[in-house]
C-alpha cells in the first residue's frame, strides 16, 4: 500500500451492451446481481444501468451502457480479458448455469499453469466472465 491508495476506491467497470434488458436479465437473473440504478441521458441518447452484489457506496459494480439505436454488435477486441466472480462449488454453479442456457466456452477445471479452478462464461454481448472457485484458491 502506498500513501495515495487511501484516496481512491474502485467504483465500477463499464461495458457497452446492445440490448440493455437482455443484459440486465443475464446479470440479475443468471448471476444473481441486483439492478442498483438505471439512469437515462436523453441528451446523450444513452442509458447507464448499474448492477452488482451490493450498494455502490461499498461495492465495486458493473456499469452497463446502452447507446440508444445502436444495432451493430460491439467489437470486444483482443485487449479485454474478463470480469471475475468468485463462487463456491464452481461445478454446481456451472451445471446450474448450463441448465439455464448460459454459454460456457471454458468448462470448470484447474486453470492452465495453475491450480485454481476456473471457468469462463459469456454474457449476451460476448464479454467473458470468469468464475473462480473460491474454495480452490
Ligand atoms: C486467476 C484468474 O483470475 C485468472 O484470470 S488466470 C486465467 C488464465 N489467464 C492467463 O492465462 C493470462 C495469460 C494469457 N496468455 C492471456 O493473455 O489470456 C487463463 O485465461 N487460463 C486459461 C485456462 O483455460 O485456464
Ligand atoms: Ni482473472
Amino acid at each position: 500500500m502506498n500513501e495515495a491508495s487511501g484516496q481512491f476506491r474502485m467504483m465500477h467497470t463499464m461495458i457497452r451492451v446492445l440490448d440493455l434488458d437482455k443484459s440486465i436479465a443475464f446479470y440479475t437473473g443468471l448471476l444473481g446481481m441486483t439492478l442498483l440504478r438505471r439512469d437515462d441521458y436523453p441528451d446523450g441518447k444513452f442509458t447507464n444501468a448499474f448492477v452488482g452484489y451490493g450498494p455502490e457506496e461499498s461495492d465495486t459494480v458493473v456499469e452497463l451502457t446502452h447507446n440508444w439505436g445502436r444495432e451493430e454488435p460491439y467489437e470486444i477486441g483482443s485487449g479485454f480479458g474478463h470480469l471475475a466472480l468468485g463462487v463456491t462449488d464452481i461445478y454446481a454453479v456451472c451445471d446450474a448455469l448450463a441448465q439455464q442456457g448460459a454459454k460456457i466456452p471454458r468448462p470448470p477445471g484447474p486453470m492452465l499453469h495453475g491450480t485454481t479452478h476456473i471457468a469462463f462464461i459469456e454474457d449476451p454481448d460476448g464479454y467473458k466472465i470468469e468464475l473462480i472457485g473460491l474454495d480452490t484458491m
